[in-house]
């Protein structure tokens, strides 16, 4: 390839890959640039940029496909390992409570000490390792052994988790961002659509072969396989990235500053806000679902097969409409006006499930639709706020406190349910108010970045003369 034209593909804006203020500023001129010929194998190209994609969302896979398994193996759990229901929801809650301050060092271990590719590698492994405890603990029926193995995973799946973000923002950010965590979102919520699809059936061909708790670990087994998947991915993304690194000579960091935990002191309040809505958002959602088969059981009069159909719409439908919302999301930009509409759709889906005798197929769909629209708005937004090089303390912290939020909310909600004597009114009541404090934070977000003439809720035109000029000044 002819000197002019490697020049011209890092030069022009539309192929180059990392295209924010820090990256143009930083590494790229006057470096000796060899790009091998040929698209797909060109990391500026957007063939390279989306095979690497495919590893990012298979990232997920795993992790979102045995957080479920419990799940879609309630009463085998209850019954092959002799569990009370308060053990069994000990399997969740164990996930969250360690993460609401590992996450948030896991994050800033990425930005410090290991960077994206080892960081992630690093937590895939731990995810890895949780679930292969988790499943030896049903082999020997030792649900203490399950506790720990699923304590570990939780610490490898939301870190995890960060990681993922990170990778996408390194590789999409001014480009298809918005999107791409659809994508993410998309084949994440798949796996945990596949896992209530396909565990009942896997558990009852082993059960041919072994019984009760025996067959429920082998089971447990088998799902690491998806896992075993999700650790090759992170392997060969960890090899395309370096490469790209050393193609493209990127600098996420081109001054060189330490993060530092206590960082997060130093961000600005948009981050706090969308923290709050990360956590005001999902409560309303991850528990009501986790909740959600007693609630279209006792209000519908369906049967429990019945009421995990349409409580399992939720991820199906978000499974299929993310990368829909995210292609849009890009093309309007209006990240805040997003996140606005979708919190208030979801307080219009819990009203009708609540307030109407309308099918819950309706409300449960409009439901999907919202949370889609809501994690392709919403966690880009962090991108946009905080610095490359602290991405993974933000979102660390970010899921943190979304931990937090889950972890007390669920027990809140089991309290309101028992207490108020199986009327769901007043749970739903709970999850209605804190969709309005996500509203009210998202209000205060869209007035303080039109007080500040901040890029949270531009045109993706707006925000590319919006960089350039910020870039002009940091030349002047
Ligand atoms: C995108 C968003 N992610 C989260 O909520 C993270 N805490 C990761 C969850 C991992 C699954 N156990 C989402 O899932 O909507």
């Amino acid at each position: 390839m002819a000197r002019e034209d490697e020049e011209r593909i890092v030069d022009n804006e539309e192929v180059s890959h990392p295209t924010d203020v820090d990256e143009v500023a930083g590494g790229r001129q006057d470096n000796e640039l060899s790009l091998p010929s040929g698209g797909c194998c060109n990391p500026a190209s957007r063939g390279h940029r989306f095979l690497a994609l495919v590893f990012m969302c298979l990232l997920g896979f795993g992790s979102y496909f045995c957080y479920d398994n419990p799940g879609a193996l309630q009463n085998v759990f209850k019954r092959d390992l002799n569990l009370t229901s308060t053990q069994f929801t000990l399997i969740y809650s164990i996930y969250s409570w360690p993460n609401v301050v590992l996450c948030f060092v896991g994050g800033f271990l990425i930005d410090r000490l290991f960077g994206i590719r080892l960081g992630t590698i690093i937590y895939m492994l731990v995810l890895l390792v949780g679930q292969l405890i988790f499943a030896c603990g049903g082999i020997l029926d030792a649900f203490w052994m399950m506790i720990l193995g699923r304590f570990i995973f939780g610490i490898g799946a939301e870190s995890l988790a960060v990681a993922q973000n990170s990778y996408a923002v390194l590789w999409f950010k001014g480009k298809e961002l918005n999107m791409v965590f659809g994508l993410q979102l998309s084949v994440a919520r798949f796996g945990s659509t596949v896992n209530f699809w396909v565990m009942q059936p896997i558990y009852d061909y082993v059960s041919n072969f072994y019984k009760g708790h025996r067959a429920l670990g082998v089971v447990l087994l088998l799902a690491t396989c998806t896992c075993v998947m999700s650790m090759i991915c992170a392997l060969i993304l960890g090899w395309m990235d370096k490469r790209a690194e050393r193609i493209l000579q990127r600098n996420t960091n081109p001054a060189g500053q330490i993060p530092k935990l206590t960082d997060v002191f130093t961000f600005k309040p948009p981050f706090w806000l969308v923290s709050i809505i990360c956590v005001a958002y999902y409560v309303a959602i991850f528990p009501f679902i986790a909740l959600g088969q007693n609630f279209f059981v006792d209000r519908f009069g369906y049967t429990p097969a019945q009421a995990n159909t349409v409580d399992s719409l939720v991820y199906l439908i978000a499974a299929a409409s993310s990368p829909f919302f995210g292609l849009i999301i890009d093309k309007v930009g209006k990240n805040v006006t997003w996140v606005f509409t979708a919190t208030l759709t979801t307080i219009g889906a819990h009203a009708l499930l609540t307030f109407t005798q309308l099918t819950p197929y309706v409300g449960m769909s409009i439901m999907g639709l919202s949370y889609s629209m809501l994690a392709a708005s919403l966690w880009p937004l962090v991108a946009l706020i905080i610095p490359e090089y602290q991405l993974g303390t933000a979102y660390g912290f970010c899921q943190s406190i979304q931990n937090l939020g889950l972890a007390v909310i669920t027990i809140l909600a089991g309290i309101i349910v028992d207490h108020s004597g199986g009327e769901h009114m007043w749970l739903q009541l709970f999850f209605m108010g804190w969709l309005t404090i996500a509203l009210i934070a998202t209000g205060v977000i869209w007035a303080y970045n039109n007080k500040h003439r901040g890029n949270l809720n531009m045109t993706p035109a707006q925000r590319a003369q919006f960089v350039s000029a910020e870039l002009y000044q940091h030349f002047e």
